[in-house]
């Protein structure tokens, strides 16, 4: 739900203020109390008043020639340089309950990035004192004023980073449009002479794109360190352009305030306030990161029908239709499921070195998609099975038995005469296993206790049923505990699941980047990967594309296992030697058209369980292989430090998944290269990016690994499309006349191991 705040203009105040009050009673005091009456949770109002404005335009922005007493004003401006203080009638709050919950706008003709040095030495002067005075009233937000230069956008985010060492507690907010024409009109106002307002523009510099105000608040932002206490109040003042897909690097910021005039709103057919599409689309997506919006201007009158309500009521309705508020209302979905947990970081469980909760089995319980899914398969199964008689099913891996219970139900629906053996290891759920069969299943299974990589198993079966997945697919081990079982599994037999895969995306997140360096061992902690709700996120990259023509698809696959497995050496007793052929790596070219900074990798799964009934969680492929399944959030691979990727850029991301006998665990790393016209390089710059051909063998199946940018999914391929078709270049025609030049790299991550054990 966001909040609503009502935004005091500075008439406003002096309207207020030339009323006789009660002692007990304020200007501000009356404006929060009218304003909570009319249903807003706080007010917004300007710190200073014009007063204050006067006086430091006098002291510090020296006019011209004419002025009478040059030396004076020079004393009063070193005097106030010294000892900066305000006058009682420079500020509009004075006592501690004006202040509380409300969100102080500090004076917004204050030029931190001004040409001129000493203007911006004396607006930084003034803004640690206006800061200093909010911090004294308890103030919990202060909004700053705008960057508007970019030349010395980074003056300003210095002086923002010294305000926050200066000052602590108080949340500062940079108020900055998304779209802003104007921001680069110079401020080249020499000392000597006055500074121009900032409304009245200047210099108009040539053609910008949106993206440009986003690349200031990056510049402080990364300045500032990613300082928790530095948020972003978008100016909508307005109207946005329609190009959403640079509008979405916003979401990955973090979007505490939204500032709305009323003069941002058109009127609809019927008189009421609306806001244009542009805006309306994207205050419907920023809702998911639950903003304040600080609503001005709205008792004006200025639109015909409603009120003074209707605006607050109009912000209200574009939330009940933002897709992602209605699917968090939404019972079943995966984002009603998940409330609370969006962008919170959880170490992967590792159910083969742990014995899971019985809490965790009944949390994976919950999910209805899952099970239906692998009833499914296993009924499908059953039913194309070719050979009369007893078929002899074995789940491994039972837990407290969910799939025994859908193993069961298949048999039934199919008509088929079968057997099924359940085997676990956590003593603990082999408890509940073996109440289950007291009370449900009787004889129509067999318990067995122990490691299904060692447990001698009475025959070999036909089906064998496991659930071993992370949300990187292989990542809970699942191709190690396998390798293990298929000792029991007849040559002919059947593997549910037959494969799955892992895929990622660049992505960013400036929360996530935050919680991952938030934990006391930082260089451990951000060299570890999480499980991840993504909320305030953005995937940096976009579908093909690319100048050099070796990018793939936004979600690229890494690797496949497939079981069972034909391909395995192995010794007398049917174990692998070692188990270096589960060691995979994949080498991926993704195309970045916008500029966005790099804080991650997200990691997804699709597992095929049989025929073409699977699993996913691949954003692209999950609604139509098992929409609203819970069992599994995407998992995040962060990266140390920040990466900045600017606008048509590629990112070629390399990652490994290793092993040494005893451990598993990935590695990851990603470069950076611009594409530039051959002839302004110097020779053989090129990185070599190989996309090796890859065929369908069954039209359901993938090749075997390792390979780079695969484009399509297998479950969706195997619905969809005979086969798949893939280009291949090296140097070919998309790379012609371009070379790629490095721009930038990461550290290569987690190269010590930090892994999940094999534990035999
Ligand atoms: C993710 S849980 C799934 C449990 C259950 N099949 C379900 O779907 O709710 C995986 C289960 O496999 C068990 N497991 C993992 N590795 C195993 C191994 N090597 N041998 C036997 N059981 C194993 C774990 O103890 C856990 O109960």
């Amino acid at each position: 739900m966001p909040t609503f705040t009502s935004h005091i203009a500075p008439q406003e105040l002096a309207r207020l203020a030339s009323r006789e009050y009660p002692s007990a009673e304020t200007p501000v005091l009356q404006a929060a109390a009218e304003a909570r009456a009319k249903g807003y949770d706080t007010i917004c109002y300007p710190l200073t008043t014009d007063n204050w404005k006067t006086r430091w335009q006098d002291m510090c922005l020296l006019p011209g020639e004419d002025v009478k007493d040059r030396n004076a004003l020079e004393q009063r401006a070193e005097a106030w340089r010294a000892k900066p203080a305000f006058l009682r009638d420079e500020i509009t709050v004075t006592r501690l309950d004006e202040a509380e919950g409300a969100v102080v706008l500090i004076s917004d003709w204050l030029e931190l990035d001004a040409s001129d040095d000493w203007v911006r030495h004396d607006a930084e002067t003034a803004l640690q004192q206006e800061l200093a005075y909010a911090s004294y009233l308890n103030a919990h937000t202060a909004v700053l004023p705008p960057p508007r230069n970019r030349e010395h956008a980074a003056s300003y985010a210095r002086a923002v980073n010294a305000c926050l060492h200066a000052v602590p507690f108080l949340e500062l907010s940079v108020r900055i449009s998304i779209y802003d024409p104007s921001v680069f009109r110079a401020s080249s106002t020499p000392r000597g002479g006055r500074t121009p307002e900032p409304s009245s523009a200047v210099t108009v510099a040539p053609a910008q794109t949106p993206i440009s105000t986003w690349e200031m608040w990056d510049l402080i932002h990364s300045t500032c360190d990613y300082n928790q206490r530095l948020s972003l109040t978008l100016d909508l003042t307005l109207p946005l352009p329609s190009t959403l897909g640079v509008l979405s690097q916003w979401l990955a910021e973090p979007v505490r305030h939204i500032f709305l005039p009323a003069s941002a709103f058109i009127a609809n057919a019927k008189g009421y306030p609306v806001l244009p599409k542009g805006t309306q689309a994207f205050i419907r997506d920023v809702m998911k990161l639950q903003p304040n919006i600080i609503l001005s201007g709205t008792s004006a009158g200025r639109h015909g029908k409603g009120g003074e309500s209707a605006y607050m009521q109009y912000i209200r309705h574009l939330e009940k239709t933002s897709p992602s508020v209605q699917a968090a209302q939404t019972e079943g979905t995966v984002e009603h499921f998940a409330q609370g947990y969006q962008d919170y970081l959880q170490a992967p469980l590792q159910p083969l070195m742990d014995n899971l909760q019985s809490a965790t089995y009944q949390t994976f319980e919950q999910d209805p998609i899952k099970y239906r899914n692998y009833e499914e398969a296993i009924f499908l199964a059953l039913s194309e099975w070719p050979r009369p008689g007893k078929i002899l099913l074995c789940v491994a891996g039972a837990g407290r038995g969910p799939l025994v219970a859908r193993s069961l139900a298949a048999i039934k629906r199919s008509g088929k005469d079968a057997f099924v053996y359940a085997v676990e290891k956590n003593p603990n759920a082999f408890v509940t296993l073996q109440d289950r069969k007291r009370r449900e299943w009787g004889d129509s299974v067999e318990l067995l206790y122990g490691d299904m990589r060692t447990l001698v198993v009475p025959e070999k079966v036909d089906i064998l049923v496991s659930e071993l997945l992370g949300s990187f697919g292989d990542n809970e081990l699942s191709p190690e505990c396998l390798d293990g079982a298929m000792r029991f599994l007849k040559s002919d037999g059947i593997s549910i699941p037959a494969s799955y895969t892992a895929h990622i995306a660049p992505l960013s997140s400036s929360k996530l980047f935050n919680e991952s360096h938030s934990a006391k061992d930082q260089r451990t902690s951000a060299e570890t990967p999480y499980v991840v709700m993504f909320n305030a996120i953005n995937i940096l990259s976009g579908d093909g594309g690319g100048v050099s023509g070796a990018c793939g698809p936004s979600i690229q696959e890494c690797w496949e296992f497939e079981h069972p497995r034909r391909d395995a050496v192995l010794d007398e007793r049917g174990l692998p030697f070692t188990n270096s052929h589960n060691t995979r790596s994949a080498k991926l070219a993704f195309h970045i058209p916008h500029a966005g900074v790099l804080h991650g990798l997200a990691g997804y799964f699709e597992a095929r369980l049989y025929g073409s009934v699977g699993l996913s969680i691949h954003p692209n492929t999950m609604d139509k292989v098992s929409r609203d399944m819970l069992s599994w959030f995407p998992l995040f691979f962060p990266f140390r430090d920040p990466l900045y990727l600017p606008g048509d850029s590629e990112l070629h991301v390399s990652i490994w998944r290793l092993t040494n006998q005893r451990q598993v665990w990935y590695e990851w790393h990603a470069e950076a290269f611009l594409p530039v016209p051959r002839s302004t390089t110097r020779p053989g710059a090129t990185p070599h990016v190989t996309l090796i051909k890859r065929q369908s063998q069954d039209g359901t199946l993938l090749s075997p690994r390792p390979r780079s940018a695969v484009a399509l999914s297998p479950l969706i391929d195997a619905v969809d499309m005979p086969f798949i078709v893939e280009t291949a270049l090296e140097g070919g025609e998309g790379s012609k006349g371009v070379e790629l030049v490095k721009i930038g790299q990461t550290a290569l991550h987690n190269p010590h191991g930090r892994s999940s054990w094999i534990g035999l």
